[in-house]
């Protein structure tokens, strides 16, 4: 345990926002040394005492001990790269990027060859931890439902599939793989990629991805059965103000994660 961490948050949006917002409210004994973004002349509004830097070469010049990842799926092979070989745990939001498994390799291999882990919190769900726990024993399947609000999927590949604007009913427009779902919609469906790791790996998950004109919240809805049992989790988050695609509870796992290094008592 760390009696404080200084963090590096790659990505200045809606999660990191809210990241910060909520560290600072709860006094959380951490300081953001850094903000990562793409275009350093364009990013406003970083916490107090931030370097705000858009080359990750520049991270090694910040002393962050803990770099913090939610800016997309292009950002995590590069800012993942020069974290990890400072030393720096990596925690991972764009879990999409893992699609790619060579890209998931090669930082595990920075990771070893520097001391330093990548961490991947359970994002916008619950219950990884059961399914994680679960495949120690063997599971035989996992299934994995996202529902979103219709507007959550504009701007994907979604529109090509349903008529996004005119949908009186859910419209499931993707069945498959999680590799293939967090491949296909990387902004929406890197809890994909969670569940697969967590269980069953990226080829053998189930996933459907819907589009609800009725819903109100970002739903994730995991089924699961094995050796252990079976469970059920359904979580119904709210989506983040600033980004009707994130739910909150991505910024709340990543405040779990960071409290939880500093603190006598993990939970
Ligand atoms: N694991 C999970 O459960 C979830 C994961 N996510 C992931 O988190 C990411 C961030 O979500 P959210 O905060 O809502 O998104 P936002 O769009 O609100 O913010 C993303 C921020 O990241 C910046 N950014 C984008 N690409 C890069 C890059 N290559 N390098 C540095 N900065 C970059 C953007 O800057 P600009 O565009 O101005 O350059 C913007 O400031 C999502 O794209 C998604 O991949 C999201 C929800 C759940
Ligand atoms: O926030 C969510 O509900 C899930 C999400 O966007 C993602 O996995 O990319």
């Amino acid at each position: 345990m760390s009696a404080s961490e200084d963090i590096a948050l790659i990505g200045w949006g809606a999660i990191s926002g809210q990241v910060a917002q909520m560290l600072a409210d709860r006094a959380a004994p951490v300081r953001i040394v850094a903000v990562g973004v793409r275009d350093a002349s364009r990013a406003r509004d970083v916490p107090d005492g931030a370097k705000v830097i858009d080359d990750p070469d520049a991270l090694a010049g910040t002393g962050a001990t803990l770099v913090v990842e939610a800016a997309g799926r292009a950002s995590v092979d590069p800012w993942g790269s020069a974290a990890l070989e400072m030393g720096a745990d990596f925690v991972v939001s764009s879990t999409s990027a893992f699609v790619d498994d060579a890209v998931l390799a090669r930082l595990r291999g920075l990771a070893q060859a520097n001391g330093a882990r990548i961490l991947i919190p359970p994002g916008a769900l619950g219950g990884v931890d059961a399914l994680s726990a679960a495949a120690r024993m063997g599971l035989d399947s996992v299934t994995h439902i996202v529902t979103k609000p219709a507007a959550a999927w504009a701007g994907t590949a979604a529109e090509g599939l349903c008529d996004l604007h005119g949908l009186t009913t859910p419209c499931t427009f993707f069945e498959g793989t999680a590799r293939a779902a967090a491949d296909a919609f990387p902004q929406n469906a890197n809890v994909a990629v969670i569940s697969s790791l967590a269980g069953l790996g990226l080829d053998r998950t189930r996933v459907a991805l819907v589009a609800d004109p009725g819903a109100a919240h970002n739903t994730h809805r995991i089924e699961a059965a094995g050796t252990f049992g079976r469970m059920l989790v359904e979580l119904e988050n709210h989506p983040l103000p600033g980004n009707p695609k994130s739910s909150a509870m991505t910024a709340l796992n990543l405040v779990r994660l960071i409290e939880n290094r500093v603190s006598g008592l993990v939970i």
